[in-house]
């Protein structure tokens, strides 16, 4: 029997991408990632995508692409890009067709990780150490609403791939 798509929503630098492919290998299971997939499609990296084309055209991509996955996938373990929940209705689209997990973090945490990432994610690309830490802060008040929305919400000892998949038997 097929089973649902599995999303993992999350801040970035939570480790969405990581754990998905890791759960994805473990269960056999199709692995996506929404960000590789349109920079895939689009043949440009996302920092390319956010300066030529803007915030709000990537934010369609996302949507668009979602909706088609929705439809084409099953039995898939998809990391979705940190804001694809937080907008156009995504968030309600994913729980209506799957399983939302979120990969809730400390902020302390999410910051030591993306001080080394940066350059990848536009959005904080330029931030200073302390606007960055301001950035994460703020963002996260503004889009908890919606992550906390996930089917469930994961702590962070539940965040590999024995626990996940010890938890996704028993549903
Ligand atoms: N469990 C972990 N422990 C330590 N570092 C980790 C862990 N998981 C991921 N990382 C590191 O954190 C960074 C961000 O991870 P990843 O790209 O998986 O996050 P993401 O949630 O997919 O972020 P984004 O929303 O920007 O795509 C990477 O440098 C990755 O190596
Ligand atoms: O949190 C966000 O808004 C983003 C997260 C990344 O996954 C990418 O989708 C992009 O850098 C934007
Ligand atoms: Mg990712």
């Amino acid at each position: 029997m097929d089973a649902k798509n599995i999303f993992f929503i999350g801040f970035m630098g939570a480790g969405k991408t990581t754990l998905a492919k890791k759960l994805a290998n473990r269960l056999n299971r199709e692995f996506i990632d929404t960000d590789k997939e349109i920079e895939k499609t689009w043949n440009m990296s996302i920092p390319q995508i956010f300066s030529e084309h803007g915030e709000l055209f990537f934010r369609t991509q996302e949507s668009l692409l979602l909706n088609q996955l929705i439809k084409k996938k099953q039995n898939s373990i998809i990391s979705v890009g940190g804001g694809l929940p937080c907008h156009n209705n995504n968030m309600k689209l994913m729980n209506d067709n799957g399983l939302t997990f979120y990969l809730k973090r400390p902020t302390k945490e999410l910051f030591q990780r993306l001080r080394n990432v940066k350059q990848s994610r536009p959005l904080i690309q330029a931030l200073s150490d302390s606007e960055l830490s301001a950035f994460i802060e703020d963002k996260i008040k503004e889009r908890s609403v919606f992550y906390e929305g996930a089917k469930v919400i994961l702590t962070r000892e539940q965040q590999n791939v024995k626990s996940l998949a010890e938890l996704l038997s028993k549903l």
